[in-house]
């Protein structure tokens, strides 16, 4: 298939999962004999390098609103392919270090709701270090494993 064939497959596509992009990334390394250079550091050191070239976008554009409704559907393009080598690179990198990504953001997502009670931080940005200090000790310690009790490890 032509670069073009692949473009309008790839727009046409919806609900793409991890397990997808990673099994894309495994085929697109294999196929090119890149194993040997996707080793956890040049990944990390790839991606850094995406999260560069996605903030260049932003860079000295000042304040922008959600949605970007004033930019261009090219600069809308280009943002696109920047969050793309990103998230590629992370699921790629997630991948070689034998992380299950879904898996570890889903815990991710319950622990945050631990951390972040919602009666507790509506409408507040504070970090959960910052709330309420008898109820942030035990969030703390809910962080990390130790349900309900309160530990002087959490301080760290
Ligand atoms: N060794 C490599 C090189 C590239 N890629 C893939 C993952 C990224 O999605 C994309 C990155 O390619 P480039 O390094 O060419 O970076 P850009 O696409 O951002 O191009 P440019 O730097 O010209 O903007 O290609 C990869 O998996 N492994």
């Amino acid at each position: 298939m032509d670069g073009a064939g692949v473009g309008v497959a790839v727009a046409e596509r919806e609900g793409v999962t991890l397990q997808e992009l990673k099994k894309k990334m495994a085929e697109f390394s294999r196929e090119r004999d890149w194993d040997q250079f996707h080793s956890p550091r040049n990944l990390l050191l790839a991606l850094v390098g995406e999260v560069g070239e996605l903030s260049e976008i932003f860079q000295w554009k000042g304040e922008v609103p959600r949605g970007l409704p004033y930019w261009k559907e090219e600069e809308k393009q280009h943002l696109g392919e920047e969050l793309s080598d990103v998230l590629l690179y992370l699921v790629r990198l997630s991948d070689v270090c034998g992380i299950d990504l879904g898996k570890a953001a889903l815990r991710k997502l319950e622990l945050n709701a631990i951390k972040y009670q919602a009666e507790l931080c509506k409408g507040s940005s504070k970090k959960y270090t910052q709330l309420n200090a008898e109820d942030n000790a035990i969030l703390c310690c809910s962080d990390h494993g130790v349900s309900g009790t309160k530990n002087s490890s959490c301080e760290q």
